[in-house]
């Protein structure tokens, strides 16, 4: 499977922020996205998982087949915001996110064990730390499988256990055959990844 990205042009607010942006990702790779703070990194992964429309160029999934019709279909975005009801416990959240992704992956009680927070299901989502709250949005990803893995700075706020474990996670679906395709301000502990750096804002 090939995720395709060709003359891809991002706007906000009526003003371009980025254009020509070109880049491939396959089965076992990563794309790490870098750049200034305005530069248009949230926008470009934005526009890949369908969010905001692109202004220019082509987002195209190449041998995705009948599992995989599109790219929408193939992937999980983990934004700034962790999409999780505060009201509803941990566990009530996962099983949202469980059966509104489909393809059932972990187990719930196994994902939180992963994110090293195996007690915390009963509590309203809203309770957990900064940290926590980024570590249960990190298990949603992994009771559903998709392949292509959107990040949005994914370890910001994390500890540095938990930025190890998230590695670990992240070679894991690396070496399943999965594609990652990260903005971040700090190392993620990949090794052998592709490079997209965006250019300086004004
Ligand atoms: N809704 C919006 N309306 C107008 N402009 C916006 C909107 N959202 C973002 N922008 C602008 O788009 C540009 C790109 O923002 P974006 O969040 O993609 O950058 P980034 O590279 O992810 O930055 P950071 O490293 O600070 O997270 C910025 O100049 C920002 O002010």
């Amino acid at each position: 499977m090939r995720l395709m990205v060709q003359g891809l042009g991002g706007e906000r607010g009526g003003e371009q922020v980025f254009s020509g942006i070109d880049f491939e990702v396959s089965d076992g790779e990563a794309l790490i996205v870098t750049g200034a703070n305005g530069s248009g990194k949230s926008t470009l992964l934005r526009i890949i998982a369908g969010l905001l429309p692109a202004a220019a160029g082509s987002i195209r999934l190449e041998g995705g087949g009948e599992a995989w019709p599109d790219v929408a279909s193939a992937l999980h975005y983990l934004g700034h915001g962790n999409a999780m009801k505060t009201a509803l416990s941990v566990t009530e959240n996962l099983q949202f996110w469980q059966e509104f992704c489909g393809n059932a992956h972990l187990d719930i009680e196994d994902a939180m064990e992963m994110v090293g927070l195996p007690q915390v299901g009963h509590l309203p989502y809203g309770y957990l730390s900064t940290g926590q709250k980024r570590r249960i949005a990190i298990a949603k990803i992994l009771v559903s499988y998709r392949p292509i893995w959107l990040l949005d700075e994914p370890t910001a706020g994390l500890d540095a256990r938990s930025e190890k474990q998230f590695a670990a996670l992240m070679r894991a679906h690396l070496e399943d055959g999965g594609m990652i395709v990260a903005a971040t301000h700090i190392p993620l502990g990949l090794e052998g990844v592709k490079s997209l750096v965006m250019g300086a804002a004004d």
